[in-house]
């Protein structure tokens, strides 16, 4: 029986190897962690991430040919295959803090590797690593050469939060880059053999390391790029009286343009674009690119701008104030199906209000109370390590509440502020909320989840991003 170990049980970790146990019986997945209590989660009946379709999964295959453990070493020791999808998160402090990959979770992953191995090993890149990475790991692995072989795959990972197992269950693609060597090619095809237990052989595209490493970054530059396009062209939008929906519609309609992935927006946030373009920028910068890294970076100030312009709306359109006024928050994770808060544009929508000294009533379905204090009183960057190294007691904001309840949220707010699309959002009954709050009531649509118009019907004085603005908000023009 084939063994696969999987260092790393996140958010991709977990639900990719779900998804080979699940494919592949006879192969037997381990997935191991240092965090005790993500293992323990992913043991129990709660497990430690929410993603549509996941607990059925796992409870299809766990204990047969799947299992969690934080016995890292004796699983590591063990495997023929070795996938390591540890954090990669932006460096916060010496060289290329802001900017660069922080590898310290994956250089002391390779080095355990290293220390425990006794047997050939395929070592899997699943974490978003830098171009050039695998270099650098082959290093590490060979440096106290004991007689192992070892072979690096750069094998990245595609799915997005919300439809992960979707993703993983029909591809678009699934990329596998190793050495043109013939070890390296027997390498590659063992891992093909894994994928093609599901995923058609020409959806199975084999290239050398670099590129697939490179790949993995030019695809998240991509799709950020579209939706700072989109989200630039909203703001002309709103400036004219054009409607960005039916400006996406058109473009999208080139069929060499598509129409996905073109919705305006209060800004992407996840723990992926933002994060993997700085890296890009930075590997350009090294590489001697500065126009290719100002180009990139770009899209990371539209972002910036977005959300800056979403919060200067709010503040403006209230008389300039929000100083003691009560502003409900729906929505704090970053997309909807997920309870995932990583860069979410909530937190800066958030952190601009309370700048603003608002008082903030927090409402989403799937994000605890701690999980957005601690985001709120967060530094920046701080968020993507593990917990265990994260300030363990954050002090929590007293400008924030956390309810269970949407009704709850807008009692008595001046402001509504819509952050996440959650599909519960369109259907609340909004005459309800309306009538609970001191006039003017405000809606700040940051996800475009809401008909503008029959807001205004209802009483409303309503936002949405991109759309032509009412009177009201003609009349007091934010300041970008
Ligand atoms: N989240 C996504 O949607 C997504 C999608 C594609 C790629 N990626 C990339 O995959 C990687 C992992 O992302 P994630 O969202 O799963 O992160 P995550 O924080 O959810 O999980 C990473 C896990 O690795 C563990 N870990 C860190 N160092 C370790 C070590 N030395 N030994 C054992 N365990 C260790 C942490 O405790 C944590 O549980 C990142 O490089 C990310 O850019 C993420
Ligand atoms: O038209 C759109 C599409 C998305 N978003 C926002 O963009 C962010 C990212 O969304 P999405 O890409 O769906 O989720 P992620 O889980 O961040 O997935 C991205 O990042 C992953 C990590 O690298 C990659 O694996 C995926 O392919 C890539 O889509 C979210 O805040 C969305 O609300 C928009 O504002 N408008």
């Amino acid at each position: 029986m084939v063994k696969i170990c999987c260092i790393g049980a996140g958010y991709v970790g977990g639900p990719t190897m779900a998804v080979i146990a699940h494919k592949c019986p006879d192969i037997k997945v381990v997935v191991v962690d240092i965090s005790v209590s993500r293992i323990t989660a992913w043991n129990s009946d709660q497990l430690p991430i929410y993603e549509p379709g996941l607990d059925d999964l796992v409870k299809s295959c766990r204990g047969k040919n799947l299992f969690f453990s934080t016995d890292v070493e004796k699983h590591v020791s063990e495997a023929d295959i070795i996938f390591v999808s540890v954090n990669t998160p932006t460096k916060t402090r010496g060289l290329g803090a802001g900017k660069a990959a922080d590898l310290a979770y994956w250089e002391s992953a390779a080095r355990m590797i290293a220390d425990v191995s006794k047997s050939d090993k395929i070592v899997i890149e699943k974490s978003t690593v830098p171009v050039k990475t695998a270099e650098a790991i082959e290093k590490i692995l060979t440096h106290n050469n004991k007689g192992v072989n070892y072979q690096i795959l750069s094998n990245p990972e595609f799915l997005a939060e919300g439809t992960a197992i979707n993703d993983l269950f029909a591809p678009d693609r699934v990329l596998i880059g190793g050495r043109e060597t013939p070890e390296g090619q027997r390498a590659i095809k063992a891992l093909k053999d894994v994928y093609a237990h599901w995923v058609p052989e020409e959806r199975i595209l084999c290239t050398n390391l670099w590129s697939a490493e490179l790949s993995k970054l030019a695809a998240n530059a991509f799709l950020a790029q579209r939706i700072s396009s989109v989200n630039a062209m909203s703001a002309l939008c709103e400036a004219t009286g054009a409607d960005i929906t039916q400006v996406s519609h058109a473009v999208g309609k080139d069929t060499r343009i598509g129409h996905k992935f073109l919705n305006a927006s209060v800004g992407f946030g996840g723990s992926c674009f933002q994060k993997d373009i700085l890296n890009l920028v930075y590997i350009c910068e090294c590489n001697g690119l500065p126009e290719v890294a100002n180009y990139w970076k770009q899209v990371i100030k539209v972002n910036d701008y977005q959300k800056n312009r979403f919060v200067n709306r709010i503040v403006s359109s209230m008389f300039n104030t929000v100083s003691g006024k009560k502003i409900a928050i729906l929505g704090f994770a970053f997309k909807k199906d997920t309870g995932d808060t990583r860069e979410t544009p909530a937190i800066d929508v958030c952190k601009g209000l309370l700048g603003d000294k608002a008082n903030l009533s927090i409402y989403d379905p799937q994000v605890t109370e701690e999980q957005i204090q601690r985001d709120l009183s967060m530094n920046k960057f701080d968020w993507d390590h593990p917990v265990h190294l994260q300030p363990m007691s954050p002090s929590s904001v007293k400008q924030v509440s956390v309810v269970w309840d949407a009704y709850e949220a807008a009692k008595g707010a001046h402001g509504l502020c819509i952050m996440t699309e959650w599909d519960e959002f369109k259907n609340l009954d909004y005459k309800k909320i309306y009538d609970s709050m001191p006039k003017p009531a405000f809606v700040f649509d940051g996800r475009n989840v809401m008909d503008p118009k029959k807001l205004r019907e209802i009483g409303f004085i309503a936002y949405s991003i991109g759309k032509p603005l009412d009177s009201w908000l003609k009349d007091m023009p934010a300041v970008a």
